[in-house]
């Protein structure tokens, strides 16, 4: 930070903006277009990038007008339309790299391989970095709790994948023992290394609002090292004086799988790990998440706030984002059902600048968008089901049919 401290806010920002949108390596990455705040010793040769970040940061008009009682300023952080499709790929550049660097002449280090744990969307970025530069990768996954679209990107990319019949702090448990006996480099987000290249989500923002600051920022929280690294990009940009302040931080959790909601009603004075239940947002099924102290950290430091969503609470929001336009995941759906929680409770204002972080894309969740349409889930009204509509194929059946729908009578 001294080092950086010797050039003024003004030069980050104005060095940041020269490299959006351009193809020179390695900058044309969202996460290595800030490499001297990233990894700035790493040769540019050594780094592993697929050109991640630079998302999209959608406008949700029609949400926050229609469905968030006049909302004006309700934007969407795409951070899952992405290479393997979730955020994941941000911070998996910055950790593969650095491996790849550690593997490699002079240092010539002898890491076997990298491993980790995961709910689904880790494995899949750590599988598809690796697989780009050629070095193996491991991966322990909780058996019969990960979506099929998450199960075959590390088939397909080449990675060793253990289905373990535990859930996924169990797996977590053994990856750390493993990692510690054999040499295999641990690739989960107790490693700062991925939280370095996760920051840089939140100095995108930043970016992408003309260096202004958001009002709130909401972000779906598991293993919990997402919000902390928001923390950090935005907390370094404030102390580098790119920026006069940071925003406020939400962390949103499924209710059946809530450790951080608990610790935070206590007043932070009793933190349980438990024994996370089944969720939709099943990548956030977590019950132990490893930077508890982290999360605590950043939203200390940020007035923060933390909200649950129970699983019809989330499908339904995931739903009425769809409505509008977007095809989000059920973390998603979390953190939007905070947002209207916030918003009920008046604590999140019609015209305060709000950012939903969206971590995953929606096709790598199907399953549940179908159940959800079928009105196929126990004890859910599923009340924005839009199910199709089984015709007979005659025109005047089809014309029966959409003249009912266009008189709002179907
Ligand atoms: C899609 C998705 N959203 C949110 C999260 C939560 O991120 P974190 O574990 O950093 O809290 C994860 C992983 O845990 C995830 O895969
Ligand atoms: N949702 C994650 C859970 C592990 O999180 P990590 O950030 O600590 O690696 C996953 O997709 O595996």
């Amino acid at each position: 930070m001294d080092a950086l401290a010797r050039f003024p806010g003004s030069y980050w920002r104005d060095l940041f903006d020269s490299r959006v949108g351009r193809t020179t390596w390695p900058y044309g990455s969202g996460v290595w277009s800030k490499k001297e705040f990233v990894l700035p010793e790493i040769d540019s040769d050594h780094i592993v990038s697929l050109f991640e970040g630079n998302s999209n940061l959608f406008w949700a008009e029609r949400l926050g007008r229609e469905h968030l009682g006049g909302m004006n300023d309700l934007w969407v952080k795409q951070c899952g339309i992405s290479h393997t499709g979730s955020f994941k790929d941000l911070g998996m550049t910055a950790l593969v790299s650095q491996v790849n660097r550690l593997r490699r002449a002079p240092l010539s280090r002898p890491i076997n391989g990298v491993g980790c744990a995961s709910t689904g969307d880790t494995s899949a970025a750590l599988s598809a970095y690796c697989a780009a530069a050629g070095i193996p990768a491991i991966v322990f996954l909780p058996a019969d709790r990960i979506s099929l679209q998450q199960l075959i990107q590390p088939i397909a990319n080449g990675a060793t994948v253990l289905s373990l019949d535990t859930d996924f702090d169990g797996c977590m448990r053994l990856i750390r023992e493993v990692t510690a006996e054999l040499p295999i480099y641990l690739a989960n987000s107790l490693n700062s290394l991925r939280l370095e290249g996760q920051k840089t989500a939140a100095i995108e923002i930043l970016q992408q609002f003309n260096w202004q600051v958001p009002d709130w920022v909401i972000i779906p929280g598991g293993n919990l090292g997402n919000i902390y690294a928001f923390y950090k990009g935005f907390e370094m940009c404030r102390v580098l004086g790119l920026v006069d302040r940071v925003p406020r931080l939400v962390c949103a959790q499924a209710a059946n799988a809530n450790p951080l909601y608990r610790y935070y009603k206590s007043g932070w004075t009793d933190f349980q790990s438990l024994v996370a239940g089944t969720t939709f947002a099943s990548a956030i099924q977590i019950g132990d998440p490893v930077s508890i102290d982290r999360a605590v950290v950043a939203l200390k430091a940020t007035d923060g706030i933390v909200e649950e969503a129970t699983e019809e609470e989330l499908m339904d929001a995931t739903a009425l984002a769809d409505l509008t336009g977007m095809f989000a995941c059920p973390h998603t759906g979390v953190a939007l059902a905070a947002l209207f929680k916030l918003r009920d409770q008046g604590i999140i204002g019609t015209n305060d600048r709000t950012v939903v972080v969206s971590t995953a894309h929606g096709l790598k969740f199907t399953q549940s968008k179908i159940d959800y349409h079928d009105k196929n889930i126990k004890d859910m009204l599923c009340q924005y089901a839009n199910p199709p509509i089984s015709v007979k194929p005659d025109f005047g059946s089809v014309m029966d049919v959409l003249q009912k729908k266009l008189n709002g009578k179907i």
